[in-house]
């Protein structure tokens, strides 16, 4: 985007951005857009009121946070502590095994693309050697009657999920964290349609199974003190919205409009939410799907657990009609070929690989 400025730019930052690379002029100094500083905190406590009003104060605090940031704190979620505590221990469990054990169940091991990637596997950067982080990434399974899932468990389908051998403990924390997140996320998409002027059930039809995704990720501290290497860098995220669980040690980062990065410290018992491409499409662009990196520079291990959340995979989306321009054509998208799209955008290392995507 072309901004006018008394001098010209020098300095700017990049980031992928629907999965495509693009550069931003860095703006100090006051002068350039408006754009936000910090990222609102929204109190969620009422998005299950009965009281009609009392979800609809919530859902405008959602949409002013959407609208100008595309990123909020959610406070007072209802998902129990002991869940979110266990969780994390499994998963500080599961990293710090030897690396050739944590191989074992790599995502190429299995269809689907479930499992645990490596450091520097993801690449968004070509800079850089890649993302200092670790992942794994476990999603919906109709066969596994622990999910609680909208559709019976189907006994005759191997499990897609690609769960350490012999840890019990891991699949169920982060099993049971999974299923509060469908519930929590489901909540959300009626105060987003509440936020966008529509019926609270609006999105209800295409969420009838849909696509959620725990990815716990682990940045090891830089090896140079001070360094600058990016344990995930700069991008949008390509489901709906994303439910992001940070553990106590900070190191998110969100892009305002002047190309500067604004801090997104861990607060206690909140959630970090941020809309993602699909919602950014929907709205056209009212709702943003903002930029974001983590960059690990406390010298501490940092964990924190994102969850996806997309629409069901055969949902095809397309401009809602209170967001479109006249005149303008108006693109519609498959969700499962989108997805699969996006995967393969950052996983340079293994691009025949990546075309098995089974979500
Ligand atoms: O770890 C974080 O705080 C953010 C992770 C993230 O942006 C992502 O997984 O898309
Ligand atoms: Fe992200």
């Amino acid at each position: 985007m072309a901004i006018e400025t008394e001098t010209e730019p020098v300095e700017y930052v990049y980031y992928h951005q629907g999965g495509i690379p693009g550069r931003r002029p860095v703006i100090r100094g006051g002068k350039g857009h408006e754009t936000f500083n910090e990222i609102p905190l929204v109190d969620v406590t009422n998005i299950t009121s009965p009281s009609f009003e009392a979800r609809k104060a919530v859902a405008d605090k959602v949409a002013k946070a959407c609208t100008d940031v595309g990123f909020f704190y959610a406070q007072n979620h209802d998902v129990p502590q002991e869940i979110i505590d266990e969780i994390f221990a499994a998963i500080k469990e599961f990293f710090a095994q030897p690396h050739e054990s944590k191989m074992e169940v790599h995502i190429h091991k299995k269809i689907g693309f479930r499992g645990f990637e490596p450091l520097f596997e993801t690449k968004l950067d070509a800079k850089t050697r890649g993302d200092m982080k670790e992942s794994f990434l476990m999603g919906p399974d109709k066969s596994d009657p622990d999910q609680e899932l909208p559709f019976p468990p189907l006994t005759d389908q191997p499990s897609v999920n690609n769960w350490p051998p012999d840890n019990q403990r891991f699949r169920i924390a982060v099993t049971k964290y999974y299923n509060h997140l469908q519930r929590f996320s489901k909540l959300l998409t009626r105060t987003f349609a509440l936020a966008l002027g529509l019926e609270e059930t609006f999105f209800d039809s295409m969420c009838t199974f849909p696509a959620g995704y725990v990815r716990p990720l682990h940045y090891p501290p830089q090896e140079v003190s001070g360094g600058e290497e990016p344990g995930i860098a700069a991008h949008t995220d390509f489901a709906c919205f994303t439910v992001l669980c940070q553990g106590d040690v900070g190191g998110l980062e969100v892009l305002n409009k002047n190309g500067i990065w604004i801090a997104a410290p861990p607060i206690p018992r909140t959630f970090v939410v941020n809309i993602a491409d699909f919602v950014q499409h929907i709205t056209n662009g009212r709702f943003q799907s903002t930029v974001h990196r983590v960059i690990n520079k406390t010298g501490e291990e940092r964990y924190s657990i994102p969850f996806f959340y997309a629409f069901d995979d055969d949902a095809e989306l397309e401009v809602l009609p209170s967001c479109r321009e006249e005149g303008k054509e108006y693109e519609k998208v498959r969700v499962g070929e989108y997805i699969a799209h996006r995967f393969k955008v950052s996983r340079t290392k293994h691009p025949d690989k990546a075309q098995v995507v089974n979500v």
